[in-house]
Protein backbone atom coordinates (compact mmCIF):
# COMPACT_ATOMS: atom_id res chain seq x y z
CA UNK A 1 0.00 0.00 0.00
CA UNK A 2 1.18 3.59 -1.18
CA UNK A 3 -1.10 5.85 0.41
CA UNK A 4 -3.44 6.70 2.77
CA UNK A 5 -6.85 4.88 2.41
CA UNK A 6 -10.47 5.12 4.06
CA UNK A 7 -12.28 1.95 4.49
CA UNK A 8 -15.42 2.15 5.10
CA UNK A 9 -16.97 -0.84 4.30
CA UNK A 10 -17.84 -1.38 8.29
CA UNK A 11 -19.03 2.07 8.34
CA UNK A 12 -22.78 1.28 8.32
CA UNK A 13 -23.22 4.20 5.90
CA UNK A 14 -23.96 3.44 2.11
CA UNK A 15 -22.40 4.96 -1.32
CA UNK A 16 -25.89 6.78 -1.70
CA UNK A 17 -25.99 8.30 1.76
CA UNK A 18 -22.56 9.61 1.27
CA UNK A 19 -23.55 10.70 -2.05
CA UNK A 20 -26.98 12.54 -1.27
CA UNK A 21 -24.69 15.42 0.56
CA UNK A 22 -22.39 16.24 -2.47
CA UNK A 23 -24.51 19.25 -2.75
CA UNK A 24 -23.90 20.77 0.30
CA UNK A 25 -20.14 19.35 0.39
CA UNK A 26 -19.85 21.37 -2.84
CA UNK A 27 -21.22 24.60 -0.99
CA UNK A 28 -18.61 23.60 1.87
CA UNK A 29 -16.20 23.09 -0.35
CA UNK A 30 -17.07 26.54 -2.10
CA UNK A 31 -17.02 28.99 1.53
CA UNK A 32 -14.06 27.22 2.01
CA UNK A 33 -11.80 27.75 -1.20
CA UNK A 34 -13.29 31.60 -1.67
CA UNK A 35 -11.88 32.12 1.52
CA UNK A 36 -14.92 33.78 2.94
CA UNK A 37 -13.72 32.29 6.18
CA UNK A 38 -11.24 34.43 8.01
CA UNK A 39 -9.23 31.09 9.37
CA UNK A 40 -8.57 29.25 5.98
CA UNK A 41 -4.74 30.30 6.14
CA UNK A 42 -4.07 26.55 6.85
CA UNK A 43 -5.44 25.36 3.60
CA UNK A 44 -2.77 25.90 1.42
CA UNK A 45 0.05 27.23 4.09
CA UNK A 46 2.14 23.55 2.71
CA UNK A 47 2.75 25.19 -0.35
CA UNK A 48 2.70 28.70 1.01
CA UNK A 49 4.88 29.00 3.81
CA UNK A 50 7.44 31.20 4.00
CA UNK A 51 10.69 29.31 2.37
CA UNK A 52 12.81 32.20 4.43
CA UNK A 53 11.90 31.57 7.83
CA UNK A 54 11.92 27.62 7.50
CA UNK A 55 15.22 27.86 6.61
CA UNK A 56 15.84 30.27 10.03
CA UNK A 57 13.74 27.73 11.57
CA UNK A 58 16.26 24.76 10.33
CA UNK A 59 19.23 26.87 11.19
CA UNK A 60 18.00 27.69 14.72
CA UNK A 61 16.93 24.19 15.90
CA UNK A 62 20.71 23.13 14.63
CA UNK A 63 21.95 26.01 16.70
CA UNK A 64 19.88 24.62 19.54
CA UNK A 65 20.68 20.92 19.16
CA UNK A 66 24.39 21.86 19.21
CA UNK A 67 24.28 23.77 22.38
CA UNK A 68 21.83 22.03 24.44
CA UNK A 69 21.12 19.39 25.85
CA UNK A 70 17.46 19.65 26.58
CA UNK A 71 14.72 21.81 25.05
CA UNK A 72 11.69 23.18 27.16
CA UNK A 73 8.53 23.36 24.91
CA UNK A 74 6.09 25.89 26.88
CA UNK A 75 2.56 25.61 24.98
CA UNK A 76 -1.02 24.48 25.37
CA UNK A 77 -3.96 23.04 23.16
CA UNK A 78 -3.19 23.63 19.49
CA UNK A 79 0.38 25.26 20.67
CA UNK A 80 1.92 22.20 21.94
CA UNK A 81 -0.33 18.90 20.99
CA UNK A 82 0.64 19.03 17.07
CA UNK A 83 4.64 18.80 17.94
CA UNK A 84 4.41 16.65 20.38
CA UNK A 85 1.85 14.40 18.36
CA UNK A 86 4.95 14.34 15.63
CA UNK A 87 7.63 14.30 18.17
CA UNK A 88 5.87 11.38 19.61
CA UNK A 89 5.08 9.47 17.02
CA UNK A 90 8.74 9.45 15.13
CA UNK A 91 10.85 9.36 18.19
CA UNK A 92 11.95 5.91 19.99
CA UNK A 93 9.37 4.80 22.53
CA UNK A 94 11.52 4.42 24.96
CA UNK A 95 14.70 6.69 24.68
CA UNK A 96 12.51 8.71 27.26
CA UNK A 97 12.08 12.08 25.23
CA UNK A 98 15.61 11.14 23.51
CA UNK A 99 14.46 11.41 20.04
CA UNK A 100 16.31 9.46 17.99
CA UNK A 101 18.91 8.81 19.81
CA UNK A 102 21.58 10.12 17.76
CA UNK A 103 20.72 13.25 18.20
CA UNK A 104 20.86 13.11 21.36
CA UNK A 105 18.40 16.13 22.64
CA UNK A 106 15.52 15.63 25.06
CA UNK A 107 12.34 17.14 24.57
CA UNK A 108 9.72 18.53 27.73
CA UNK A 109 6.62 19.81 26.75
CA UNK A 110 5.65 22.15 29.55
CA UNK A 111 3.07 24.99 30.44
CA UNK A 112 0.27 22.32 29.36
CA UNK A 113 -0.84 22.44 33.21
CA UNK A 114 -0.77 24.88 36.39
CA UNK A 115 0.72 21.73 38.50
CA UNK A 116 3.91 23.17 40.29
CA UNK A 117 5.01 19.48 41.14
CA UNK A 118 5.35 19.12 37.45
CA UNK A 119 7.38 22.42 36.66
CA UNK A 120 9.51 21.44 40.30
CA UNK A 121 10.60 17.80 39.17
CA UNK A 122 10.91 18.66 35.69
CA UNK A 123 13.92 21.39 37.26
CA UNK A 124 15.01 18.17 38.86
CA UNK A 125 15.95 16.58 35.71
CA UNK A 126 17.22 19.76 34.20
CA UNK A 127 19.87 19.88 37.08
CA UNK A 128 23.51 20.18 35.19
CA UNK A 129 22.06 20.43 31.77
CA UNK A 130 22.28 22.61 28.91
CA UNK A 131 18.85 24.02 28.08
CA UNK A 132 16.87 26.19 25.24
CA UNK A 133 13.24 26.79 25.43
CA UNK A 134 10.57 27.48 23.24
CA UNK A 135 7.40 29.52 24.42
CA UNK A 136 4.68 29.65 21.88
CA UNK A 137 1.09 30.95 22.29
CA UNK A 138 -0.42 32.62 19.55
CA UNK A 139 -2.60 35.31 21.51
CA UNK A 140 0.39 35.58 23.68
CA UNK A 141 -2.14 36.39 26.99
CA UNK A 142 -2.84 31.88 27.69
CA UNK A 143 -2.43 31.99 31.94
CA UNK A 144 -0.83 28.36 31.69
CA UNK A 145 2.18 29.02 29.11
CA UNK A 146 2.45 32.66 30.84
CA UNK A 147 3.62 31.08 34.26
CA UNK A 148 5.69 28.69 32.87
CA UNK A 149 7.58 31.14 30.92
CA UNK A 150 7.92 33.76 33.72
CA UNK A 151 9.31 30.72 35.90
CA UNK A 152 11.42 29.52 32.99
CA UNK A 153 13.01 33.13 32.14
CA UNK A 154 13.97 33.76 35.55
CA UNK A 155 15.44 30.06 35.99
CA UNK A 156 17.79 31.09 32.35
CA UNK A 157 18.66 34.59 33.55
CA UNK A 158 19.93 32.51 36.58
CA UNK A 159 21.58 30.07 34.66
CA UNK A 160 23.14 31.81 32.29
CA UNK A 161 22.86 35.84 33.08
CA UNK A 162 20.28 38.16 31.51
CA UNK A 163 22.44 38.44 28.20
CA UNK A 164 23.01 35.18 27.41
CA UNK A 165 20.03 33.88 27.98
CA UNK A 166 18.38 35.67 25.08
CA UNK A 167 20.27 33.26 22.73
CA UNK A 168 18.21 30.42 24.30
CA UNK A 169 14.94 31.71 23.75
CA UNK A 170 12.73 31.63 21.09
CA UNK A 171 9.49 33.08 21.01
CA UNK A 172 6.57 31.78 18.69
CA UNK A 173 3.74 34.28 18.80
CA UNK A 174 1.73 36.48 16.26
CA UNK A 175 3.12 39.40 14.20
CA UNK A 176 2.32 42.00 16.64
CA UNK A 177 -0.41 41.12 18.85
CA UNK A 178 -0.28 39.93 22.66
CA UNK A 179 1.97 40.39 25.44
CA UNK A 180 4.65 37.98 24.31
CA UNK A 181 4.93 39.81 20.85
CA UNK A 182 5.92 42.70 23.20
CA UNK A 183 8.38 40.54 25.63
CA UNK A 184 9.82 39.06 22.30
CA UNK A 185 10.50 43.00 21.36
CA UNK A 186 11.47 44.52 24.19
CA UNK A 187 14.00 41.53 25.44
CA UNK A 188 15.10 41.03 21.92
CA UNK A 189 14.51 37.23 21.86
CA UNK A 190 14.58 35.06 18.77
CA UNK A 191 11.30 35.10 17.24
CA UNK A 192 8.89 32.98 14.72
CA UNK A 193 5.82 33.80 13.61
CA UNK A 194 1.90 32.42 13.69
CA UNK A 195 0.06 33.57 10.25
CA UNK A 196 -3.07 36.06 11.48
CA UNK A 197 -5.23 33.42 10.03
CA UNK A 198 -4.89 30.14 11.32
CA UNK A 199 -6.05 28.90 14.52
CA UNK A 200 -4.08 27.22 16.89
CA UNK A 201 -5.64 23.52 16.53
CA UNK A 202 -5.32 23.99 12.68
CA UNK A 203 -1.58 25.83 13.42
CA UNK A 204 1.08 21.91 13.36
CA UNK A 205 2.43 23.33 9.52
CA UNK A 206 3.34 26.89 10.82
CA UNK A 207 6.53 27.41 13.38
CA UNK A 208 4.17 26.78 15.84
CA UNK A 209 4.84 23.07 14.97
CA UNK A 210 7.62 22.97 12.74
CA UNK A 211 10.47 23.94 15.15
CA UNK A 212 9.87 22.07 17.93
CA UNK A 213 9.87 19.24 15.45
CA UNK A 214 13.15 20.17 13.79
CA UNK A 215 14.92 20.43 17.07
CA UNK A 216 14.09 17.15 17.84
CA UNK A 217 15.62 15.92 14.83
CA UNK A 218 12.86 14.69 12.62
CA UNK A 219 12.59 15.83 9.02
CA UNK A 220 10.43 18.74 8.54
CA UNK A 221 10.84 18.85 4.94
CA UNK A 222 9.65 15.08 4.29
CA UNK A 223 6.67 16.68 7.12
CA UNK A 224 5.72 19.35 4.59
CA UNK A 225 5.72 17.12 1.56
CA UNK A 226 3.37 14.55 2.62
CA UNK A 227 1.30 17.89 3.51
CA UNK A 228 1.85 19.22 0.40
CA UNK A 229 0.23 15.81 -1.11
CA UNK A 230 -2.63 16.08 1.09
CA UNK A 231 -3.08 19.77 -0.02
CA UNK A 232 -3.74 18.23 -3.86
CA UNK A 233 -5.51 14.96 -3.15
CA UNK A 234 -7.80 16.30 -1.10
CA UNK A 235 -9.00 19.32 -2.71
CA UNK A 236 -11.18 17.87 -5.41
CA UNK A 237 -15.45 19.28 -4.72
CA UNK A 238 -16.09 15.71 -6.50
CA UNK A 239 -16.69 13.33 -3.51
CA UNK A 240 -15.82 9.92 -4.68
CA UNK A 241 -13.06 11.35 -5.37
CA UNK A 242 -11.84 12.99 -1.91
CA UNK A 243 -11.28 10.66 0.94
CA UNK A 244 -11.76 13.43 3.71
CA UNK A 245 -15.12 14.84 2.25
CA UNK A 246 -16.07 11.20 2.54
CA UNK A 247 -15.07 10.78 6.30
CA UNK A 248 -16.58 14.60 6.98
CA UNK A 249 -19.60 12.92 5.06
CA UNK A 250 -19.68 9.93 7.11
CA UNK A 251 -19.09 11.86 10.44
CA UNK A 252 -22.15 14.02 10.04
CA UNK A 253 -24.44 11.05 8.82
CA UNK A 254 -23.45 9.03 11.86
CA UNK A 255 -24.25 11.80 13.89
CA UNK A 256 -27.75 12.05 12.63
CA UNK A 257 -28.05 8.41 13.75
CA UNK A 258 -26.93 9.09 16.84
CA UNK A 259 -24.14 8.28 16.85
CA UNK A 260 -22.65 10.96 19.25
CA UNK A 261 -19.59 9.46 20.39
CA UNK A 262 -16.34 8.80 17.70
CA UNK A 263 -13.62 6.83 19.12
CA UNK A 264 -10.16 7.51 17.24
CA UNK A 265 -8.72 4.01 17.94
CA UNK A 266 -5.45 3.13 17.22
CA UNK A 267 -2.91 -0.22 17.88
CA UNK A 268 0.89 1.34 18.20
CA UNK A 269 1.35 3.20 21.66
CA UNK A 270 3.57 5.88 19.52
CA UNK A 271 -0.26 7.70 18.19
CA UNK A 272 -1.04 8.33 21.93
CA UNK A 273 -0.29 11.92 21.08
CA UNK A 274 -1.75 12.20 17.86
CA UNK A 275 -5.20 10.65 19.00
CA UNK A 276 -4.87 13.56 21.80
CA UNK A 277 -4.43 16.10 18.37
CA UNK A 278 -6.81 14.83 16.34
CA UNK A 279 -9.53 15.55 19.53
CA UNK A 280 -8.52 19.21 20.24
CA UNK A 281 -8.80 19.35 16.40
CA UNK A 282 -12.25 18.03 16.40
CA UNK A 283 -13.64 18.92 19.70
CA UNK A 284 -13.14 22.44 19.78
CA UNK A 285 -14.14 22.64 15.82
CA UNK A 286 -17.55 21.35 16.71
CA UNK A 287 -18.41 21.35 20.16
CA UNK A 288 -20.73 23.81 19.86
CA UNK A 289 -24.39 25.35 19.81
CA UNK A 290 -25.49 22.31 22.01
CA UNK A 291 -23.92 20.33 18.93
CA UNK A 292 -20.91 18.22 18.38
CA UNK A 293 -19.14 14.59 18.14
CA UNK A 294 -17.85 13.89 21.08
CA UNK A 295 -14.28 12.86 20.13
CA UNK A 296 -12.40 9.97 22.32
CA UNK A 297 -9.67 7.74 21.57
CA UNK A 298 -8.32 4.26 22.77
CA UNK A 299 -5.39 2.78 22.96
CA UNK A 300 -5.20 -1.19 21.86
CA UNK A 301 -4.95 -3.69 22.71
CA UNK A 302 -4.15 -2.20 25.99
CA UNK A 303 -7.99 -0.60 26.73
CA UNK A 304 -10.13 -3.32 25.19
CA UNK A 305 -8.80 -4.57 28.81
CA UNK A 306 -10.22 -1.99 30.82
CA UNK A 307 -13.15 -0.23 28.18
CA UNK A 308 -13.95 -3.02 25.26
CA UNK A 309 -16.92 -4.31 27.38
CA UNK A 310 -18.79 -0.76 27.46
CA UNK A 311 -17.75 -0.44 23.37
CA UNK A 312 -19.03 -3.81 22.57
CA UNK A 313 -22.20 -4.04 24.81
CA UNK A 314 -22.73 -0.09 26.48
CA UNK A 315 -25.24 1.93 24.40
CA UNK A 316 -25.17 2.12 21.02
CA UNK A 317 -24.12 5.64 20.93
CA UNK A 318 -20.61 5.97 19.34
CA UNK A 319 -18.45 4.42 16.49
CA UNK A 320 -14.51 3.78 15.94
CA UNK A 321 -12.06 5.00 13.52
CA UNK A 322 -9.49 3.27 13.47
CA UNK A 323 -5.88 4.24 12.44
CA UNK A 324 -4.40 1.24 11.25
CA UNK A 325 -0.71 1.43 10.55
CA UNK A 326 0.50 -1.56 7.61
CA UNK A 327 4.04 -1.73 8.35
CA UNK A 328 5.31 -1.43 11.63
CA UNK A 329 8.64 0.30 12.39
CA UNK A 330 9.88 -3.03 14.37
CA UNK A 331 8.66 -5.96 14.66
CA UNK A 332 9.65 -8.93 16.76
CA UNK A 333 8.78 -12.94 15.88
CA UNK A 334 7.86 -15.30 18.50
CA UNK A 335 9.98 -18.56 18.73
CA UNK A 336 9.14 -21.99 19.39
CA UNK A 337 9.37 -23.21 22.97
CA UNK A 338 10.17 -26.75 23.55
CA UNK A 339 8.19 -27.09 26.46
CA UNK A 340 5.50 -25.01 25.56
CA UNK A 341 4.67 -24.41 29.17
CA UNK A 342 2.61 -21.36 28.18
CA UNK A 343 0.42 -23.30 25.27
CA UNK A 344 2.03 -20.50 22.98
CA UNK A 345 3.17 -22.70 20.65
CA UNK A 346 0.50 -22.08 17.98
CA UNK A 347 2.08 -18.57 17.83
CA UNK A 348 5.72 -19.85 16.96
CA UNK A 349 7.01 -18.47 14.07
CA UNK A 350 4.62 -15.45 14.02
CA UNK A 351 5.68 -11.84 14.28
CA UNK A 352 4.08 -9.91 16.95
CA UNK A 353 2.30 -7.33 14.22
CA UNK A 354 0.56 -10.38 12.74
CA UNK A 355 -0.60 -11.12 15.96
CA UNK A 356 -1.58 -7.35 16.81
CA UNK A 357 -3.27 -7.91 12.75
CA UNK A 358 -5.31 -10.23 13.95
CA UNK A 359 -6.22 -8.73 17.35
CA UNK A 360 -7.28 -5.72 15.22
CA UNK A 361 -9.30 -8.13 12.45
CA UNK A 362 -11.23 -10.01 15.04
CA UNK A 363 -11.94 -6.42 17.62
CA UNK A 364 -13.49 -4.98 14.43
CA UNK A 365 -15.71 -7.90 13.72
CA UNK A 366 -17.09 -8.30 17.29
CA UNK A 367 -17.28 -4.47 17.29
CA UNK A 368 -19.49 -4.11 14.28
CA UNK A 369 -21.33 -7.23 15.36
CA UNK A 370 -22.35 -5.23 18.13
CA UNK A 371 -23.61 -2.57 16.55
CA UNK A 372 -20.67 0.02 16.15
CA UNK A 373 -19.65 1.11 12.99
CA UNK A 374 -16.30 1.38 12.01
CA UNK A 375 -14.20 3.27 9.64
CA UNK A 376 -10.94 2.00 8.88
CA UNK A 377 -7.75 4.64 8.36
CA UNK A 378 -5.05 2.45 6.88
CA UNK A 379 -1.67 4.13 6.79
CA UNK A 380 1.33 2.33 4.82
CA UNK A 381 3.89 3.32 7.80
CA UNK A 382 4.49 6.03 10.08
CA UNK A 383 6.89 8.74 8.81
CA UNK A 384 7.36 12.28 8.43
CA UNK A 385 5.68 11.95 5.01
CA UNK A 386 2.59 9.82 6.14
CA UNK A 387 1.89 11.56 9.88
CA UNK A 388 2.19 14.99 7.36
CA UNK A 389 -0.60 13.88 4.97
CA UNK A 390 -2.16 12.44 7.61
CA UNK A 391 -2.78 15.58 9.79
CA UNK A 392 -3.83 17.36 6.65
CA UNK A 393 -6.85 14.73 5.58
CA UNK A 394 -7.75 15.50 9.54
CA UNK A 395 -7.66 19.22 9.59
CA UNK A 396 -9.65 19.45 6.11
CA UNK A 397 -12.30 16.46 7.01
CA UNK A 398 -12.83 18.50 10.42
CA UNK A 399 -13.18 21.92 8.58
CA UNK A 400 -15.82 20.00 6.07
CA UNK A 401 -17.32 18.02 8.62
CA UNK A 402 -17.83 21.28 11.15
CA UNK A 403 -19.78 23.56 8.43
CA UNK A 404 -21.60 20.33 7.44
CA UNK A 405 -22.81 20.59 10.74
CA UNK A 406 -23.36 23.83 10.86
CA UNK A 407 -21.40 25.33 13.11
CA UNK A 408 -18.15 27.49 12.52
CA UNK A 409 -15.40 25.02 12.70
CA UNK A 410 -12.80 27.94 13.69
CA UNK A 411 -13.71 29.21 16.49
CA UNK A 412 -13.88 28.09 20.64
CA UNK A 413 -16.30 30.82 22.38
CA UNK A 414 -16.90 28.25 24.69
CA UNK A 415 -13.67 28.29 26.03
CA UNK A 416 -13.50 31.72 27.93
CA UNK A 417 -16.29 30.54 30.31
CA UNK A 418 -13.96 28.73 32.61
CA UNK A 419 -10.83 31.55 31.97
CA UNK A 420 -13.23 34.32 33.22
CA UNK A 421 -14.27 32.26 36.25
CA UNK A 422 -10.92 31.74 37.17
CA UNK A 423 -9.85 35.23 36.69
CA UNK A 424 -12.50 36.19 38.60
CA UNK A 425 -11.37 34.11 41.52
CA UNK A 426 -8.09 34.77 41.07
CA UNK A 427 -8.92 38.86 41.42
CA UNK A 428 -6.90 39.56 37.85
O1 LIG B 1 -1.69 29.64 21.49
P1 LIG B 1 -2.52 30.19 22.59
O2 LIG B 1 -3.14 31.51 22.24
O3 LIG B 1 -1.76 30.25 23.88
O4 LIG B 1 -3.73 29.21 22.81
C1 LIG B 1 -3.58 27.91 23.28
C2 LIG B 1 -4.92 27.21 23.32
O5 LIG B 1 -5.70 27.71 24.36
C3 LIG B 1 -6.97 28.30 24.16
O6 LIG B 1 -7.68 28.42 25.37
C4 LIG B 1 -7.80 27.67 23.06
O7 LIG B 1 -8.93 27.00 23.53
C5 LIG B 1 -7.03 26.75 22.15
O8 LIG B 1 -7.66 26.73 20.91
C6 LIG B 1 -5.60 27.18 21.98
O9 LIG B 1 -4.93 26.31 21.10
Amino acid sequence: MKDIILDYANGFVSDEEILRLEPQLKTVHRILYEGKDQNVGWLNYPNEYDRKEFEMIKESAEKVRSNSEAFIVIGIGGSYLGSRAVVESISHSFYDNMVVKKNNIEIYFVGNNISGTYLKELMDVLEGKDISINVISKSGTTLEPAIAFRIFKEYMERKYGRKNSKERIYITTDKEKGVLSQIAEEEGYNRFTIPNDIGGRYSVFTPVGIFPIAVAGIDIDKLMEGAQSGVMEYSSDIIKENISYIYGAIRNILYRKGKEIEILVSYEPRLFYLQEWWKQLFGESEGKDGRGIYPSSLSLTTDLHSMGQLVQDGRRNMFETVLNVISPREDIVIRKDEKDLDNLNFLAGKSMDFVNKKAFEGTLKAHVDGGVPNLIINMPKIDEYFLGKLMYFFQKSCAVSGYLLGVNPFDQPGVEKYKKNMFELLRK
